[in-house]
C-alpha cells in the first residue's frame, strides 16, 4: 500500500565508481513528512548518495531502506509508486510533449496498455499549475529553457504521488521566484522529501534537518541552526562567513565575507 510519507533509512552506505570511492559509511534518515537536505561542496557526493536512493547506484555496502524495505530488493513498479526522482539535468531529450512528460509519472500507477482517466488528466493539469507551466503543456519538451525544464520534471515528479521524493539540485536554472515556489512545494507535501540543495540559505529556510557531506563523509547533521556555523563554513567549504538568526522568519541566515578566505580545513 502506498503511504503519504515515507519512512528513508539509509544506513552505513558505500558507493563506488570502478576503483573510486564517491562516497564512505553513510547513515541518514529522513522520518515522515521531514524535509532533510544535502548540503556540501561540488564532488562531496551529494549526487551519489541520491543515486542510491532511487536505485541508480547499488551501494557496495550498507542498506537504503524505505518504509522497512530493503529498496534495492523491491520489485521496481512497487518503487516507483512510493520513491519519484527529480535529477540533474534529467531526460532532457525527450521527443515529448510537455503534458506527456508529466503524464509519465503516472505509469507507476497504471497496468500495462491503461489509458489516461480523468483522474490522471486532473492531476496532471494541476501538477503543471502549481509550478506555473500550465501554458507549456504542448510545447515540445525539449525545446524549453533550462528552468521550464526542470519545473516540468518536477511536475512530473509530482504527478506520480511519491510518498519519498528524492530532488538533486531542484532550483538549478530557476529564478528566484521559481527556487521559493518549488521548495515551498516540496515543504507543504504530505511526502518525505531529501533534497541536495548548493544555497545553505535556502536549505536553512526550507529543511528540518540538514546533513553536510565532504569528501564523501557526513561531517555534520542536524536542525540548520546547529549545522550551518561560521566553523563548518570554513572547514567543509573554506569560507569565512557569518551565520544569525533572520530577525522575522528565526532561520539561520548566512553571509558570506568573501574578501577573508580561509583555506579549507584551516577554520
Ligand atoms: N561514475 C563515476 N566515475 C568516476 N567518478 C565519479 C563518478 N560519479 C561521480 N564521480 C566522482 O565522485 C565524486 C562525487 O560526485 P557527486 O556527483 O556525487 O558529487 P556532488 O556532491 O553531487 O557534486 P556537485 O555539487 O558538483 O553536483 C566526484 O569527485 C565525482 O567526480
Amino acid at each position: 500500500m502506498t503511504v503519504s510519507s515515507s519512512d528513508l533509512t539509509v544506513d552505513g552506505v558505500t558507493l563506488s565508481a570502478g576503483a573510486r570511492r564517491l562516497v564512505q559509511d553513510i547513515s541518514l534518515t529522513a522520518r515522515p513528512g521531514e524535509v532533510v537536505g544535502l548540503v556540501g561542496p561540488n564532488g562531496s557526493g551529494k549526487s551519489s548518495l541520491l543515486r542510491a536512493v532511487y536505485r541508480v547506484l547499488r551501494p557496495d555496502s550498507g542498506t537504503v531502506r524505505v518504509d522497512g524495505d530493503d529498496a534495492w530488493s523491491l520489485p521496481v513498479r512497487r518503487l516507483a509508486r512510493t520513491v519519484a526522482a527529480v535529477v540533474q539535468d534529467g531526460a532532457a531529450d525527450f521527443d515529448l510533449a510537455v503534458r506527456e512528460v508529466v503524464a509519465m509519472g503516472r505509469t507507476p500507477h497504471k497496468r500495462l496498455l491503461d489509458g489516461d482517466t480523468a483522474e490522471d488528466t486532473r492531476i496532471v493539469e494541476s501538477c503543471l499549475a502549481s509550478v506555473d507551466a500550465a501554458d507549456l503543456a504542448d510545447r515540445p519538451f525539449d525545446r524549453l529553457s533550462g528552468g521550464e525544464r526542470q519545473r516540468v520534471l518536477v511536475a512530473r515528479a509530482l504527478a506520480q504521488r511519491p510518498s519519498l521524493l528524492v530532488l538533486d539540485e531542484p532550483t538549478n536554472h530557476l529564478d528566484i521566484r521559481h527556487q521559493l515556489q518549488v521548495l515551498g512545494i516540496l515543504r507543504a507535501l504530505p511526502a518525505t522529501v531529501l533534497v541536495a540543495l548548493h544555497d545553505l540559505n535556502l536549505a536553512a529556510y526550507y529543511c528540518d534537518r540538514l546533513y553536510v557531506l565532504s569528501e564523501g563523509l557526513v561531517t555534520a547533521s542536524g536542525p540548520p541552526a546547529e549545522v550551518l556555523t561560521p566553523g563548518l563554513l570554513g572547514e567543509v567549504y573554506g569560507v569565512a562567513g557569518e551565520v544569525t538568526p533572520h530577525p522575522r522568519t528565526g532561520a539561520p541566515q548566512v553571509v558570506f565575507l568573501p574578501e577573508e578566505r580561509v583555506p579549507a580545513g584551516s577554520a
